[in-house]
């Protein structure tokens, strides 16, 4: 069974085997939320070079094939190379060393899975399905996309300064003015924090 978690990733290594298509949707998302990524292949997709010029020194790139001795000391390794004799030996290698591995063709060899997630800022909404159907996992994140596009972090910024002032002034009725704040437009929003402010 995989546990949801929300791991902190800062000043951590985190090794990506093979740059590949799997690979840069592996690395982007880690660089998303501010990870330090090595990766490490016996070729490239053009795609990694956009990376390079987006996050810099948070990338490194190693052009050469699976070697042991790039995993030592990581924290989280992803195995994404196009080899299933490969990610098998890097799945055999975390487990020596009491490495999380995720292996992109085997989830009985993973001990760590990527959800599909939607990041908003300080609203981030995971789905996973055990491995069971990731397409089904990325069609819910295009649905929920969808439902929730109005939320951003300015929206979830405002509603923490709100419920911050009901928290102090209504907490006798603090549900029932977070449910009506959440029935509010982003500037209906905007006006109820004003009219609570007392402006
Ligand atoms: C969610 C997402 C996140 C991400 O990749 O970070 C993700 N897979 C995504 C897409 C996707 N993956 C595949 C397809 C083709 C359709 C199909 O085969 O179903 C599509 C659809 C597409 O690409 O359109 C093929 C596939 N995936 C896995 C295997 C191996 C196996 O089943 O053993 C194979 C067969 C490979 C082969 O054929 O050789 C395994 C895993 N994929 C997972 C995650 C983990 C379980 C997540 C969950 O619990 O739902 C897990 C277990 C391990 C892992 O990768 O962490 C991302 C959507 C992101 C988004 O856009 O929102
Ligand atoms: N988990 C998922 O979401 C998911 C989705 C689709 C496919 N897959 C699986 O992911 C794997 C990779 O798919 P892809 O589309 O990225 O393949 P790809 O062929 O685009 O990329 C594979 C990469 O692995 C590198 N590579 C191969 N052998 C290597 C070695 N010995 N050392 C270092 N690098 C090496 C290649 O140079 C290439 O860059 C496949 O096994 C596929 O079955 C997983």
């Amino acid at each position: 069974m995989f546990y949801p978690i929300m791991l902190d990733i800062e000043d951590k290594k985190i090794v990506v085997i093979g740059g590949g298509n799997v690979g840069y949707r592996k690395a982007k998302n880690f660089l998303e939320f501010e990870g330090k990524v090595m990766v490490v292949s016996t070729d490239f997709s053009a795609k990694f070079y956009e990376l390079k010029d987006k996050y810099g020194q948070n990338i490194i790139l190693i052009e050469d094939n699976y070697k042991k001795e790039y995993i030592s000391n990581g924290f989280l390794v992803v195995a994404a190379t196009s080899s299933e004799h490969i990610n098998r030996q890097i799945a055999i290698d975390c487990n020596d060393e009491g490495i999380l591995c995720n292996i992109v063709d085997s989830l009985e060899s993973s001990k760590f899975i990527c959800p599909s997630f939607i990041n908003k800022g300080d609203l981030v909404l995971s789905i996973s399905t055990m491995g069971k159907c990731p397409f089904l996992s990325k069609r819910i994140r295009l649905d929920l996309e969808k439902k929730y596009s109005n939320i951003n972090s300015e929206y979830i910024n405002l509603l923490g300064e709100i419920r911050n002032i009901i928290i102090s002034d209504y907490s006798y009725k603090k549900e029932e003015l977070l449910d009506r704040c959440l029935k509010l437009s982003n500037e209906e929003l905007e006006d109820f924090y004003k009219q609570l402010k007392g402006e």
